[in-house]
């Protein structure tokens, strides 16, 4: 029997070249895909409220609702956007192999990042701004949203010195300006540079067809970095990096928590053996809960509800 699977996307530049990556890898399996790009803004209706499903992230959000209701088989997602609950019926099934991890600033001349006068800086992740704030204290930082492709052109018409991207998303449209500044210095979202697939836990068919698309370590190393996120219950906007790598059978981890204004900083950096993978995310976590980072995460949840 044949069966064309059906994949969701957001219908961003960056998400299609992502959904049609994954496309194409299943179509070299030999199974039968269509595409169907769905906007991420407008309501849908739903016999239950969204919160029952637990459905929270804002980028995933309309995908979600769109395969509970039939109308896609599998999505594809910027991992690091993923809640890291899962709504009720829909499973990761497939981490593909992880591309470069790393922020990168794009620039109008870097000159200014040797000079004492303040400078701005553009960026709508608390993540980055809070590590932007910890090392270069006399700059300003301001906010900035959109796609990646409105994001770079907002740097152009504005006289900011620069804006802080993910090096893989700006790679991956083909948009990496070449004197663009590698910032090796600061640790990535939780997943970043990975993307995910889902499909609804009941789907055997797309599961089976995803399942030859995972890679291992890829898989592991972002669910330690997504267990770190899950245990300080973080959430997808809180300024907290994490980056887990593979190397010779040995897993090195690095994770921080940030207060918004950067000045305070609580990390940990760690490595185990491969094989004691389970459990080393939530285990890293706690250390930070305990070097003072549960103080910090109460207070970063009350100056939040008061922004929200
Ligand atoms: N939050 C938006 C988002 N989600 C995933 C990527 C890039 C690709 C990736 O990190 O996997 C981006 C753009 C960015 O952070 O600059």
């Amino acid at each position: 029997m044949s069966k064309i699977i059906r994949i969701g996307t957001r219908d961003s530049e960056l998400a299609l070249w992502q959904a049609h990556t994954v496309q194409h890898k299943l179509e070299e399996l030999g199974y039968d895909t269509t595409l169907i790009p769905i906007k991420s803004t407008g309501d849908q209706v739903l016999d239950k409220p969204l919160y029952e499903l637990g459905i929270t992230g804002i980028f995933t959000k309309t995908l979600d609702v769109a395969m509970l209701k039939g109308q896609i088989d599998i999505a594809v997602h910027s991992m690091k956007d993923v809640p890291t609950q899962l709504p009720k019926g829909i499973v990761q099934v497939a981490v593909l192999e992880r591309a470069i991890t790393n922020d990168i600033l794009v620039h109008k001349g870097a000159d200014f990042l040797e000079a004492e006068e303040p400078s701005t800086i553009a960026t709508g992740s608390l993540r980055r701004k809070a590590q932007w704030l910890h090392k270069y204290p006399h700059h300003q930082v301001v906010d900035l949203r959109g796609n990646v492709n409105t994001r770079l052109l907002k740097l152009i018409e504005n006289d900011w010195s620069g804006a802080i991207f993910a090096q893989a998303g700006l790679q991956r449209i083909k948009l990496l300006p070449k004197d663009a500044l590698i910032l090796d210095w600061m640790v990535p979202a939780p997943a970043q540079g990975a993307m995910v697939v889902v499909a609804q836990q009941s789907d055997d068919f797309s599961k089976e067809a995803l399942h030859k698309l995972n890679h291992s370590d890829s898989e592991i190393a972002t669910g330690i970095e997504r267990e770190f996120l899950r245990t300080l219950e973080g959430g997808c906007t809180a300024p907290i990096g994490a980056l887990a790598q593979i190397k010779d059978q040995k897993v090195y981890f690095e994770g921080v928590l940030f207060s918004l204004d950067g000045k305070e900083k609580i990390g940990v950096e760690k490595n185990i053996p491969l094989s004691k993978a389970k459990g080393f995310g939530q285990a890293c976590a706690k250390e930070v809960l305990e070097k003072g980072g549960d103080k910090l995460m109460e207070a970063l949840r009350n100056e939040n509800s008061a922004i929200h």
